[in-house]
């Protein structure tokens, strides 16, 4: 019989094989020297954090890009905008007929579809948002804010018998959706709503997939019936174009925007409409309806409340790209530490280079981003969890108490976490694209094109700055909630739940005095809840003020947001992040030997983001003396130093396979300069003189000849 240390042992080997089989060991190479330091085996965090299942969908879906010719990369070098939107639409069709996870598949595992949106969103951002646009955004726009009655819309689109966008923005409106010009006036006769833009500065713009490919839209227009009264916004499903010949329908004057700085791949158009007749049942009834003889009806009696049911579907929409952001920050931050680490500059003797890795600058300028990515890809995980948990309440049409709160809280999670993620991704990438010196700066190195196409997501689906305010809204919301009715404040997802110590926790100080204290993420934690309950009375007493010196509610609002309620929300929104990812890392569930690499991410995470905030945690007494604002720096540059042995093993857990990465400077095997000067020399007419050569070697400037004489 095997003693039991041989059967364990086996046991392992045969775990390992199974490890190896399913993630299979990086190329040796430059790298291999900072994969030898690791403290953890990126293998077993990547099954940790993933589990098989995910490992082999990732697997067959970046397997299934690379192996199609129409997915090839480079193959055709600076693309026109008629071939980039060509090929973004071509790869689109393609993806829906891999259907890499079906309808059935989603229901039961619906992480798997943000996995899917992150594994396209790494190969091509433009790929990611067209596809979303018109199988996700639309979709998701006519089944939440219609009825039964639009099902054929979605089924449609399934087959791609149409194509669908989302039409909200005006060229005159854009954050503010309430004044929406467009007017859809119901004809009781023809049983029709009659569709105007009632002038161009009505005209809906900036529409993702308008430009050249959709059909349908889905367009937000103010509803009014026939006794000249306006109900408000109202969302219609819109014919624009013919599906047989994608010519516009008579009464819409549809276009292209053109050249944007980024996101080329999507089309994104403007549209007019002109006394364009639509079927009465093109109104997606959620929130209102109307009889055949032209009496609207509502089960909202509230307008306040029916317009933020109207745009209820962008919920969604901003939980999502919450994810798909992450992954911009991802793929820099692969790219920026795999670079670092076999870049040699400088030494400390004439014959000896070292990576800039070892810099503490270089480490003091990327680790935190990359223990921002593994945070806020946690928390964007579990948000959209929360968001599944909320659509499958509307889908049971649940009307509890506790389904409403859950949106509002979902609403006001998810108008933090866009702006935050998305920023830190604009900043984390330009950070990146530094980081690699000149090297960066080439198109091929991606960098570019990864800070570029992020970049809308900071605007779209809701101006970052403007959706803050939703956020610090539904925090002050909470004091009045508190002072008035005298309830526990208490949210399903628990994310206020802290506010009800708030007296408590404003009577606390930072607690440590030495790094070791500080290496413990529960103390960023603790400051950051401080800080929220800090900058929660302040923009209370700051809004209160602003009214009793005479200022009316919306004036009072905007003067009380800069320092105020602006600050509120994101350090409300780091705090939940931290929250979550301090939980996860701390778990008995998380394997001990992943534990000690996780909770110095995490630490790392909330004393970086909490940095930014050092003025406010001295004004506010939080901190005194010397002594605090050092213990940070200090636990920040050891975290970084003791991390910095990790980063390469840490990108190895995250990083798409190179072919999706396409990333000379950071390929798995880390031959930096061979893969550089290879996809240099591999450019079309690198070597060749330029075709208008005679123009310097033949035809010389007649020097003064075009002086211009006064
Ligand atoms: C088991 C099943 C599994 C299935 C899982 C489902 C998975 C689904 C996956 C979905 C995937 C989607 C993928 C998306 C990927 C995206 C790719 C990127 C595509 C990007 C394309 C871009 C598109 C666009 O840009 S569309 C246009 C966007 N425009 C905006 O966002 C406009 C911004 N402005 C506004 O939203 C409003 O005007 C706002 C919020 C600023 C409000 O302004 P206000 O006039 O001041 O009104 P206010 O008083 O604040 O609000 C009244 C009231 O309403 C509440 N409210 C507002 N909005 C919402 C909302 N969206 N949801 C809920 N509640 C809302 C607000 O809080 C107020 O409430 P009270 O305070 O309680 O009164
Ligand atoms: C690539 C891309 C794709 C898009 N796709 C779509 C789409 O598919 N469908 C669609 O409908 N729209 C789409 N949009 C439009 C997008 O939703 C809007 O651009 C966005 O909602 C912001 O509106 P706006 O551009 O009118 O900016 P504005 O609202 O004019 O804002 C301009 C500036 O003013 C500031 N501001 C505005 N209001 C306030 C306030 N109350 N307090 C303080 N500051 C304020 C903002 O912060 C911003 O900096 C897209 C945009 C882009 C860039």
């Amino acid at each position: 019989m095997a003693s039991v240390s041989t059967t364990s042992a086996k046991r392992d080997s045969h775990e390992q094989n199974h490890l190896d089989l399913l993630l299979p060991d990086l190329p040796k190479g430059p790298l291999s020297m900072y994969r030898e330091k690791a403290s953890f085996c990126w293998k077993q965090l990547a099954l940790f954090l993933d589990g098989e299942d995910v490992i082999r969908f990732k697997k067959t879906i970046f397997t299934a890009l690379e192996n199609d010719p129409l997915f090839a990369r480079n193959s055709e070098e600076h693309l026109s905008l008629e071939r980039c939107r060509e090929l973004t639409f071509l790869r689109c069709k393609r993806i829906m007929e891999y259907d890499f996870i079906t309808m059935d598949e989603a229901m039961a595992q619906p992480l798997k579809l943000l996995v899917l949106f992150s594994c396209l969103a790494m190969y091509d951002m433009s790929l990611v948002v067209k596809y979303l646009l018109n199988c996700q955004v639309f979709t998701n726009a006519v089944a939440s804010t219609g009825s039964e009655r639009h099902s054929a819309f979605v089924e449609q689109v399934r087959s791609m018998e149409i194509f669908g966008c989302f039409a909200l923005t005006e060229l005159s409106h854009g954050s503010d959706a309430k004044h929406m010009k467009t007017k859809a006036t119901y004809d009781a006769d023809a049983k029709e709503f009659i569709l105007n833009s009632p002038d161009f500065e009505a005209a809906n713009v900036g529409v993702g997939n308008m430009g050249k490919t959709a059909t349908h839209a889905v367009v937000y227009a103010q509803l009014c019936t026939p006794d000249g009264k306006c109900h408000g916004l109202h969302a219609f499903v819109v014919q624009i174009r013919d599906p047989k010949t994608l010519m516009s329908m008579p009464g819409v004057m549809v276009g292209d925007m053109g050249l944007k700085l980024g996101l080329n791949g999507v089309d994104n158009g403007f549209a007019i409409f002109h006394n364009l007749r639509i079927p009465k049942e093109n109104l997606l009834n959620h929130t209102g309806d109307i009889t055949p003889t032209g009496n609207y009806t509502s089960s909202f009696k509230d307008p306040k409340q029916r317009f933020g049911a109207s745009l209820g579907s962008l919920a969604s929409g901003r939980v999502s790209i919450t994810n798909v952001v992450v992954c911009n920050l991802k793929l820099a931050i692969c790219i920026a530490i795999r670079f670092s680490a076999t870049r040699r500059q400088f030494g400390p003797r004439d014959d000896e280079e070292i990576p800039v890795l070892e810099y503490q600058m270089q480490q003091w300028r990327l680790i935190p981003y990359l223990a921002a990515a593994y945070a806020l890809d946690h928390f964007s995980k579990s948000l959209f969890m929360n968001f599944v948990e909320f659509h499958v309440g509307l889908l049971f049409k649940d009307k509890s108490a506790r389904q409403a709160e859950l949106g509002r809280e979902i609403h006001a999670l998810s108008c933090a976490s866009k702006p935050l993620a998305s920023w830190t991704a604009q900043h984390g990438a330009q950070e990146c694209r530094e980081a690699c010196g000149g090297h960066g700066f080439l198109a091929m190195n991606r960098l570019g094109e990864i800070r570029n196409d992020n970049d809308p997501n900071c605007t779209y689906e809701g101006d970052n700055n403007v959706l803050l305010q939703q956020t610090s809204n539904y925090l002050l919301s909470w004091v009045t909630v508190k002072h008035e009715d005298k309830v526990p404040i208490e949210s399903p997802l628990g994310s206020v739940n802290f506010l009800e110590r708030f007296d408590d926790i404003l009577g606390q100080r930072f607690p440590a005095s030495t790094v070791k204290d500080c290496m413990d993420s529960s103390v960023a934690l603790a400051a950051y809840q401080w800080l929220v309950c800090y900058l929660l009375r302040e923009s209370y007493k700051k809004l209160q003020k602003e009214k009793e010196n005479g200022s009316s509610d919306f004036e009072a609002r905007n003067n009380s947001q800069v320092y105020y309620c602006r600050s509120l929300a994101l350090a409300f929104i780091e705090c939940t992040v931290l929250q979550r990812y301090h939980e996860y890392t701390q778990d008995s569930s998380t394997p001990s030997n992943l534990q000690p690499v996780l909770k110095r991410l995490c630490a790392l995470y909330g004393l970086w983001s909490l940095s930014k905030y050092m003025a406010v945690l001295y004004q506010g007494g939080y901190c005194a003396g010397e002594q605090p604002g050092r213990v940070i720096q200090h636990t920040i540059l050891d975290l970084c130093g003791t991390l910095k042995d990790d980063a390469v093993a840490l990108v190895d857990v995250i990083v798409p396979p190179d072919f999706i990465l396409n990333s000379p400077i950071a390929r798995a095997d880390g031959e930096l300069y061979k893969n550089l000067w290879t996809t240099m020399l591999q450019g079309s007419k690198v070597l060749e003189r330029p075709s208008w050569w005679a123009e310097f070697c033949a035809n010389k400037p007649n020097i003064g000849s075009l002086r211009p004489k006064l």
